[in-house]
């Protein structure tokens, strides 16, 4: 009995404790999403009934004028979120003011879970800045030239195999399983200097523990909501994104990799040995790169790397399946340029729109999220009103996803046009730069951009040189976001014909 009075008085005090802070943005004067106790303004991804792109799109369109309006997160404390929605306004946080809003929300606790919390996503402040340093001479053109050869050659044997199955195999291919596999096989051989053939050997260790540990389609969604909102409760139960004997392996694998090209002299051109160099130059550094941080950096290649890069290939699969004009224009161009080369792949206007407006299409990351580490004075979100002066602690989304499918920004935006995108060079002009967020914005923006565009145009050069892509009965059309998931995977599943060039 008492203790069921003590329950409720304590619900009773966090209600009223939540009311109030459910009542900031009113206060404020700011246009907002309306919250409600524990659940914030995210109760529709919560009850699964809507996908977490759209949630966001809801927010962004609380005021069609406003440079920024207002949400609620999870949990009892049902934090302020700032939806910034004016391009001058994303620039001057992400970029100007970088050092009040370099860091992101923390999961998780790194004593709970080293690799997934001590990872350059995760990692903040400085030594977030030494492992940018550290890790961003990896990812230079010039070293994307060096690893181009291991790249075509893992497309290569990706195309070799959907041509060796049989014509009925191939009328209905899962292209979310090939590309993760040739993602994994990329990977293994860019970060870790090992070959694997996940498509010839599917069920080897590597393959298996990455996807156990990247698997977003299952448990991972919900702890990566209970990490971000309840990280304390993610402590308390010990509850980790990447399992111990996931954790195990890669560990050991580095390890053994790292004893051996000691011991035999070697040195390969992959992100271990930069991290191998690194170690005791700088007695100063917060980073002392021991066995989990590097495995940690390394197993960045998963989560950032492994299951975005099969996505975004498997979305331009399924937009050229059902856009067979944009197909062929692109297939034109590849016929053109003939030969496969790393000054070929980036000098291809029409394969770099197709790619750019996939990536403003199907986005991938809904919104970037920033954290307030110093108070900031934010101009008034509307004529008229006063300016808003935010806390450390405070939440600061740029919806991605919404600024991305604004009629404002871009004409017809549910429709695939890679034509919008053609003309516009990567270096985009100011407001581009902060209306095209596939790959984020200012110094906190995705590292591996080089990396996975490369990738992605490899292979859709050396797959449309050998197949035509069509829809089947299997391809969701239209392509609705599955709400199990804040993945991009469509209701029904990834599905698509490969018909052989030759046949037809
Ligand atoms: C198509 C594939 C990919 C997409 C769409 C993508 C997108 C993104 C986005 C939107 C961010 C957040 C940026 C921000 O907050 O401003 C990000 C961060 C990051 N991505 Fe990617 N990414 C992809 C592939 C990769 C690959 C291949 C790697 C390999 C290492 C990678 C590693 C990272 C890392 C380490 C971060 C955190 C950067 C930091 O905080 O300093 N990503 N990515």
């Amino acid at each position: 009995m008492l203790v069921l009075a003590l329950a409720i008085v304590v619900l009773a005090l966090l209600y009223t404790y939540s009311h109030r802070r459910l009542s900031y943005f009113e206060r404020a004067g700011v246009p907002h999403a309306p919250g409600w106790f524990l659940v914030g303004s995210l109760k529709d991804l919560c009850l699964r009934r809507k996908h977490l792109g759209q949630v966001v799109r809801d927010f962004y369109n609380v005021h069609p004028r406003a440079r920024y309006v207002g949400a609620y997160d999870l949990g009892p404390r049902n934090g302020p979120i700032i939806v910034l929605r004016d391009p001058e306004l994303i620039k001057s946080l992400a970029i100007k003011h970088f050092d009040r809003f370099c860091d992101r929300k923390a999961f998780l606790d790194p004593e709970v879970d080293p690799l997934f919390a001590g990872n350059l996503f995760s990692i903040r402040g400085d030594k977030w800045r030494e492992a940018r340093n550290l890790l961003s001479p990896a990812f230079t053109a010039s070293k994307m030239r060096l690893m181009f050869a291991a790249m075509r050659d893992c497309c290569v044997a990706c195309v070799d195999h959907v041509a060796r199955l049989s014509e009925a195999e191939r009328l209905r291919i899962d292209t979310k399983d090939v590309f993760t596999r040739l993602t994994n096989d990329t990977i293994a051989r860019c970060a870790f200097g090992l070959k694997v053939d996940s498509l010839k050997e599917p069920d080897n260790q590597f393959y298996v523990l990455g996807r156990k540990g990247t698997d977003f389609n299952k448990f991972m969604s919900a702890k990566f909501a209970l990490g971000s909102f309840f990280p304390g409760v993610m402590k308390l139960l010990d509850v980790k994104f990447v399992e111990d004997d996931v954790g195990d392996f890669f560990k050991n694998l580095i390890a053994d990799t790292i004893r051996t090209r000691e011991e035999q002299g070697v040195k390969c051109p992959d992100m271990l040995q930069l991290m191998m160099d690194a170690r005791g130059k700088d007695q100063k550094s917060h980073l002392e790169l021991d066995i989990t941080e590097m495995t940690a950096h390394a197993f960045l290649f998963f989560f950032g790397g492994f299951d975005t890069t099969s996505t975004q290939m498997c979305v331009i699969a399924h937009e050229l399946a059902v856009n067979l004009d944009v197909q062929r224009k692109l297939r034109d161009e590849i016929d053109a340029v003939g030969q496969l080369t790393y000054e070929a792949i980036n000098s291809m206007p029409y394969l770099d729109a197709v790619f750019r407006e996939s990536l403003r299409k199907h986005t991938q990351f809904n919104f970037l999220d920033r954290i307030c580490t110093k108070s900031f004075e934010l101009p008034p979100t509307l004529p008229g009103a006063k300016p808003l002066i935010i806390q450390p602690g405070t939440n600061v989304w740029i919806p991605a996803t919404a600024i991305h499918r604004d009629p404002s920004y871009f004409e017809n935006p549910d429709r695939f046009d890679p034509d919008r995108f053609l003309g516009k060079t990567t270096t985009t002009s100011d407001n581009d730069y902060a209306v095209n967020l596939g790959f984020g914005i200012g110094p906190r923006a995705c590292i591996g951009q080089r990396f996975a565009t490369m990738e992605i145009k490899i292979l859709l050069f050396v797959l449309l040189s050998k197949f035509e892509l069509r829809a089947n009965e299997k391809t969701p059309q239209p392509y609705v976001y599955s709400t199990k998931t804040i993945t991009l995977l469509p209701e029904g599943g990834y599905s698509l014909s490969m018909i052989p060039r030759q046949l037809n």
